[in-house]
């Protein structure tokens, strides 16, 4: 995918200025929010249970992070999912911490049988999933456990997982990390304008998710699908990063937060189209999804 195509797909976001309804963790909301903002979309942090399903209603697109497992919240996810898939909006999966405890897992679980448009999480998280959904067997012995809710594992060993789950449950799969990497199952595509100082910056993942939801609502319009739009999504994030880490006053996770909204506000189509490093991994042809003929690095 050329930067050109990420510009354009971002300028279609910005014009469509979609409504993102966000479930999402206490942790994440500001963050998230502001990214939202900046990038030219309009937050709107929905989650009670009474409300949830008429919010839909009203939404372009939904983001359901599990990271709030209280039992109302549970209940309003997965209420406010159903309801997007009726209406046929977009919606996207961000399964923070899947693996860590029995309980998250099934959380988890329980919303991915909803049939979510993007699921989007850190590599650890995604073979933690497929893994639990029975699309993907880990091989014995396999680190690369979560941590909480932080990774062990790099995306790249993350890549059969997430091929296998895409497959298996007919959407796209986003896995951050050095190379994010994003697949439909049969083609995989990496970005290459990962920050690593971003796993510094708590809630950077569940911003990134919120986004894509966000160019997921304006891809119809764009012409574009799923894959395009999260691995424009991604792109966008990744360049913005890079550009909020060059222009901070200090190399630290603070000054690289508000460098990062900024350049999310500020960037413009020539930044845009010259950052951008997305490229083919697996152009997906002549086999089942699930393959593992991709290589990253
Ligand atoms: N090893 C890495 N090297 C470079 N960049 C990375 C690396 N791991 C993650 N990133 C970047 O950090 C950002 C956040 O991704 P991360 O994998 O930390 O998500 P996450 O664990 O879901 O975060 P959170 O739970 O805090 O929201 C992404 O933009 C991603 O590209
Ligand atoms: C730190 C933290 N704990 C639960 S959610 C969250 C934000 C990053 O996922
Ligand atoms: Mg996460």
């Amino acid at each position: 995918m050329e930067g050109e195509e990420v510009w354009r797909l971002w300028e279609a976001m910005r014009a469509r200025a979609p409504l993102v309804q966000c479930i999402t963790n206490l942790v994440s909301m500001d963050l998230m929010a502001n990214t939202l903002l900046a990038a030219g979309a309009s937050p709107a942090m929905a989650h009670a249970l009474d409300e949830v399903e008429d919010f839909v209603a009203i939404a372009d697109a939904l983001l359901v992070n599990v990271s709030n497992l209280s039992s109302d919240w549970n209940a309003a996810k997965k209420l406010a999912a159903a309801r997007a898939v009726s209406l046929g909006k977009p919606w996207v999966l961000d399964p923070v911490g899947c693996g860590a405890t029995p309980y998250r897992t099934t959380a988890c679980l329980q919303m991915l049988r909803l049939r979510p448009t993007v699921v989007r999480g850190n590599a650890s998280e995604i073979i933690a999933l497929a893994a639990a959904a029975g699309d993907y067997q880990r091989p014995p012995g396999a680190a690369g456990g979560v941590k909480g809710v932080d990774s062990t594992a790099g995306s790249h060993e993350a890549l059969a997982a997430a091929r296998a789950l895409a497959a298996a449950r007919g959407c796209v799969v986003a896995v951050s990390g050095a190379t994010d990497l994003v697949t439909d199952g049969r083609v995989v595509l990496g970005v290459d304008n990962s920050v690593e100082l971003l796993t510094r910056v708590t809630a950077a993942g569940c911003a990134l998710t919120a986004l894509i939801a966000a160019f997921l609502a304006a891809a119809p319009a764009a012409g574009a699908g799923a894959l395009e739009a999260a691995a424009a999504a991604l792109a966008v994030f990744g360049v913005a990063g890079e550009a909020g880490l060059a222009g901070a006053p200090r190399p630290g996770p603070g000054s690289l937060r508000v460098g990062l909204l900024d350049a999310l506000q500020l960037m413009g189509r020539e930044e845009v189209v010259r950052g951008a490093r997305v490229r083919l991994i697996a152009a997906g042809g002549g086999g089942g999804g699930g393959g593992g003929d991709g290589r990253v690095q």
